[in-house]
């Protein structure tokens, strides 16, 4: 029985309060919506109304970490702020070393938002090395049909609810 991986959540968390941005990639479209529909899919579980789910889109993963703070003070300007966002890319290791500057650079600068503004900042970047492995964390190959974007979604509500 394999040990790795989530298991099942301490108990079901009502985010029917919460407001919860999603900013996404656009490279690599067809993992990226499995993805969002996932997350999207797990917090309207938990309850999180429609209306209060904010998605926007950036070109790349590198842009992740920008528009994530340029959210929250957006939705903050408007006087309706988000409780945590999920930055969610799709990374797929090229012939170069393109790759692991990305990876490196936006995890850490998503990491460091979380400090930085006190609010949950949930890792929804999948860092792969081939398009099999993106696909199997998407639930979309025969191999997995486990969606990780369900998991930020429940990441999300908990952080949310616990810590804000
Ligand atoms: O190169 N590969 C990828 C990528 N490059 C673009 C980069 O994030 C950024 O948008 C541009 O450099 C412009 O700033 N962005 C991804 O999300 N996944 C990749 O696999």
């Amino acid at each position: 029985m394999a040990i790795k991986g989530l298991g099942k959540p301490e108990q079901k968390y009502d985010g029917s309060n919460l407001r919860i941005g999603i900013i996404h990639a656009r490279w690599n479209k067809e993992v990226i919506d499995a993805l969002v529909k996932g997350a999207i899919k797990r917090l309207r579980e938990l309850n999180v109304q429609e209306e209060n789910i904010i998605v926007e889109s950036v070109p790349g993963s590198f842009e992740l970490p920008f528009a994530t703070k340029a959210l929250f003070a957006k939705q903050e300007k408007a006087n309706q702020p988000l409780d945590a966002v999920i930055p969610i890319g799709v990374l797929l290791k090229g012939s170069t070393m393109h790759f692991e500057y990305i990876c490196d650079s936006v995890t850490h600068q998503l990491m460091k938002l979380n400090i930085e503004l006190n609010k949950p900042v949930i890792f929804g970047v999948l860092t792969c090395l081939t398009e099999e492995q993106a696909k199997a964390r998407a639930g979309l190959s025969s191999s997995s049909v486990h969606n990780h974007g369900e998991d930020w979604g429940a990441a999300a509500v908990e952080m949310s609810i616990k810590f804000n």
